[in-house]
């Protein structure tokens, strides 16, 4: 098993200004620049750039990128999983340049702009200029907290996997992986968020490191995840405008997964109201309503998340209708 991890992270201020040396000290000389229509402004370099939606509407031919030996992302979740992505196809490394912190994607070795997601090389060096994020819509860095809490309830379903299906099981990654979760809750339940950024942009990223140790997502994608891919596939199923993020759902899905865990386990007990006030105090939804979707959707969702994908969970081989509207009901989501 090959594990890659970043060589280089740098999260500071101005960081972006520091490609250039990256690049240098990686002996990369001729990058091409994925990035999106709001983040483009961020690119003040002297390479080629190209929008990440044009690279998704085609199908990519490696001869027309020949001239490139490095893919740097510039910009949220889809811009810097377009350039992983288009990375992958070249054979060529990737360097994650996140303008937000909404995901761990900025650092995970993990494709999802195609479903299901899969595993690549982590990127190779990650800059994360902490004054581009820190000026990024607020609501992208609420979703980020959703993304982390995630974790929580990600290692509980994977250590539930390892003693009742006998799955390989990582105890370092799972406390890796569990401990930034706890940091940023804590800080952000007992603090004034001035450092909030900061603390987010570095739990996302050891986030995405966790991921790349265990090979796998299972530290950092479990039930809740499931039921964030659900909405997803009902958007496109029932064609639904509604622009909910990653990790807002995510964050929904861990207060329903991790009030499950708490009924069967006394030692958990407040766990789901506690994740649910830390997203609360970043004003991330904690609600279907605040999300944007249905009642019935947020039934449905919880009915067809174990299917998902092959990954045995808290929610085993399913909730019915009853149990899921029972689920989202105590939890003050419906
Ligand atoms: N690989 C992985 O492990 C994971 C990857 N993902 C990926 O991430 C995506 C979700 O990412 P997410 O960031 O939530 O959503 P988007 O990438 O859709 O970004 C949301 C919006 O924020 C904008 N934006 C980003 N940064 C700034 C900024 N600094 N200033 C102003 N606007 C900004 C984007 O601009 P613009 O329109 O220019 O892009 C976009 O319009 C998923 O679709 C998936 O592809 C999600 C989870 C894990
Ligand atoms: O979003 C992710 C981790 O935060 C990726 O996990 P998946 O394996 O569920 O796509
Ligand atoms: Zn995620």
């Amino acid at each position: 098993m090959i594990i890659t991890t970043p060589r280089f992270t740098i999260i500071e201020d101005g960081a972006i200004n520091k490609l250039k040396d990256v690049l240098k000290k990686l002996n990369l000389k001729n990058p091409l620049v994925i990035t999106g229509k709001h983040t483009k402004k961020y690119c003040k370099f002297p390479y080629d750039i190209e929008y990440y939606d044009k690279i998704l509407s085609q199908t990519i031919k490696k001869q027309d990128y020949i001239q490139y030996d490095c893919i740097v992302g510039v910009g949220g979740g889809r811009a810097i999983d377009t350039g992983k992505y288009l990375a992958y196809k070249l054979g060529v490394p990737f360097i994650s340049v996140p303008t937000t912190a909404s995901n761990d994607g900025i650092a995970s070795p993990i494709v999802s702009i195609k479903k299901p997601s899969f595993m690549v090389e982590a990127p190779i060096a990650i800059i994360a200029d902490t004054e581009i994020i820190k000026k990024s819509p607020k609501r992208l860095l609420s979703a980020g907290m959703g993304d982390i809490v995630s974790n929580i309830t990600a290692v509980l379903d994977w250590k539930l996997a390892y003693k009742e299906k006998g799955e390989r099981y990582s105890e370092s990654s799972a406390i890796f992986s569990k401990t930034i979760a706890k940091e940023l809750i804590n800080y952000v339940l007992n603090s004034d968020l001035s450092e909030y950024t900061n603390k987010l942009v570095k739990a996302l990223v050891g986030s995405g490191i966790a991921i790349a140790i265990a090979n796998s997502s299972r530290p950092a994608s479990g039930s809740e995840h499931l039921f964030s891919h659900a909405l997803d596939m009902l958007k496109e199923k029932y064609n639904l405008n509604v622009n909910s993020l990653h990790g807002e759902q995510c964050g929904v899905g861990t207060i329903m997964m991790s009030y499950l865990h708490e009924k069967e386990n006394k030692k958990l007990s407040g766990l789901s109201t506690k994740i649910k006030e830390s997203l609360k105090k970043v004003n991330a939804p904690t609600t279907s309503k605040e999300l944007g979707f249905d009642e019935d959707i947020i039934i449905e969702a919880l009915t067809i998340a174990h299917k998902i994908r092959n990954r045995w969970t808290i929610l085993r081989d399913g909730l019915n209708r009853e149990e899921a509207k029972k689920l989202a009901e105590e939890t003050g989501v419906i």
